[in-house]
Order: C-alpha cells, then structure tokens, then sequence
C-alpha cells in the first residue's frame, strides 16, 4: 500500500450507545399491576469525534453507563408505561446531563404482555399476563439539542413489527403486465398473507426540559404547553394512536376486498393519517407471503380450478414479494 493512513483526509459522523438492553417494569396500582417489557437502544451523537480521532475517551459516556441510566429512568419515570413518553424522557435525560451530547437516538422494541383473561375480572388478571401474539410495538424518538439544551425538538416513529395474518379469500391480482416474462396467472381469488411492518411519524414536539428529572413537560408547536396535552393523535396519544393502528390494519386487512397488496396497503395508511391528526406519514412494508394451490391434476384429483375452490396450498418461504410505499399528509 502506497498511501498511509495519515495521508487520507476523512470525515467522520458518529454515534455509538448500548444496543438491546432488556427491561421489564412493573408499576403497582393497588391490586391491579401493570407490565411492559422493552428492548432499549440508546445511541448519541455530539462532540465525540477525538474518542475516535485521537483516542480520548475523556468525552465517552461509557455505554455500561447508558444501560445504567437505562435502567435508572425505568425505575424513576412517570412515562416508564408509554413507550413513546419513555423514550422521550430518556433521550431527554442524555442530552440535558451531558452538554457534549447534542442528540440521543431511543428505540424501543415492546413485546406483547396481556391480562389472562379471567371470569372473575372484566378487564382480565390483576397481575397474570401472557403473550397474545409476537407481533412488537416500535418506538424510534430522537432527542434534539442542537437548538440549545432550552430548546429540545422530539422526534417520534412509532410502528407495529411482524404481526403475521393471512386471509383465505376476498384478494385478487389480476390485469397486471402481461409480457414475455409472464408466467404468473390472473387470479379472482387467492390467499393473502403478510407480515405486517408499519410506521406512523408524528409531527415533531418541542420539549420543555425538565426542572427535575422525574418530570417532562411537553408541547406540541403551535399549541398550549402541558405535561398531558398536545394535539388529538399526536405523540402524547401514543397509546390510542397505537391502538388505532394496529385496529385499522387488521380491520382494513380483512375487510377489502384487495386488488392487490399496493392498493390495501394505501386504503390501511390513508385512514391511519384520517384518524390521527398528529401523524404526518405513515410507511407499511408488506411481504406477500405467497401460498401456491398444490396441483393434483396427475392424481385427477382438481386443487386449482377455480382459484377459489382451491383447498390445499404450499406455504413459499422465499422468495416474496416486498410491497412498500409511504403516504405522506399533504
Ligand atoms: O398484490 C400483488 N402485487 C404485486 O405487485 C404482485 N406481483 C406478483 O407476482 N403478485 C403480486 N401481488
């Protein structure tokens, strides 16, 4: 090698933290016990290029030290059951503790805890949950102080991952290109399964920093500052928000009777933006998890027409298709 190291000019843009640190809080109310459990990453950014450049680790929060502060805001957050408010709080607690640190980067990954359901109590178990489906809420805020530590900007992208359903009728893929490459057949009636992965972004908020650590004041531009408060389907509703989600996704999923996942995919996002004022765009990446009706023609047994008397089908682990878009307010 001709050059030395030395002799190559660089730029450098860097972040670093602890990635999956594991959590699971419980918040006692009485008799009635709430539960969440979270994988955390927590990254940040800031004037941390000599740790790099000149090996001067003066300027490194240690990420053993993230996980503690981690777990140390678990323990003392009011927002610990909100994963959006958590890592709110969390970002904000980084870059107000360490003015080197102009930017913290928090996902959340939230695996499924519901109440079993019981007779005795309506609203399930008081302190007995299961895993109702593998399906996770995603959470990905980032903490701003590049305006100054007295004017935070959060920027949340909440989302569902892998939540797997499938429909055995009321989807067709028919009229598509038709060219020298064509093998596939139109079809009036086929399966439709996918593994859903959503995310909605929220219209930024400014975050007032806290006067002490245990509390986070919010507000949403162009609105009343307040602890609860901010715009209907906004980040503070992250929770009916995620509800609603979750509810129009399923709901639209089973309903439309699909043309195509391209066309159900933007019937699910359309409404997610009409029913949540606060949420600017919303990105689904749908797989088209393909079942091909077994032919049994050499056994003169009929498996594959019609479609829709088809019965016995071969599940494609690969490939798929990957149907993407992201529709945007206006
Ligand atoms: O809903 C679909 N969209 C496509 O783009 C496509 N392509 C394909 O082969 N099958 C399907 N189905």
């Amino acid at each position: 090698m001709s050059n030395t190291a030395a002799q190559v000019e660089t730029t450098l843009s860097a972040r670093y933290g602890k990635d999956k640190v594991r959590v699971l809080r419980v918040v006692r109310e009485g008799k009635w016990h709430h539960v969440v459990e979270y994988n955390v990453t927590a990254l940040l950014e800031g004037d941390i290029d000599v740790s790099y450049t000149e090996a001067d680790n003066s300027v490194i929060v240690a990420t053993d030290s993230i996980k503690n502060i981690t777990y140390y805001l678990a323990k003392v957050s009011p927002h610990v059951l909100i994963p959006e408010r958590f890592a709110l709080h969390l970002g904000t607690h980084l870059v107000s503790r360490y003015p080197h640190i102009h930017k913290a980067f928090i996902t959340i990954e939230q695996l499924r805890w519901s109440r079993i359901p019981v007779t005795e109590e309506q609203e399930g178990h008081t302190h007995a949950f299961f895993r109702d489906g593998q399906d996770k809420r995603i959470v990905k805020a980032e903490v701003d102080a590049t305006a100054g530590k007295d004017k935070l900007i959060g920027k949340v992208t909440s989302g569902i991952s892998d939540l797997l359903v499938l429909k055995t009728t009321g989807s067709a893929f028919t009229n598509f290109i038709r060219d020298t490459y064509t093998t596939l057949a139109e079809v009036s009636d086929r399966i439709f399964s996918t593994s859903v992965e959503l995310s909605y972004t929220f219209a930024p908020v400014e975050i007032k920093p806290p006067s002490d650590e245990q509390k986070l004041e919010f507000s949403v531009p162009g609105e009343e500052a307040g602890v609860i408060g901010g715009r209907e389907g906004g980040v503070w509703d992250a929770v009916e928000v995620a509800g609603r989600a979750r509810g129009v996704t399923m709901d639209v999923f089973a309903e439309d009777d699909s043309a195509s996942v391209q066309a159900t995919l933007f019937k699910m996002a359309q409404l997610i933006i009409a029913q949540n004022a606060g949420v600017q765009s919303v990105t689904y990446v749908l797989p088209n998890k393909h079942y091909i009706p077994v032919d049994m023609k050499y056994l003169d047994v009929e498996n594959v027409v019609p479609p829709s008397s088809a019965e016995v089908f071969m599940p494609i682990a690969a490939p798929s298709g990957l149907i993407s878009a992201t529709i945007s307010r206006k």
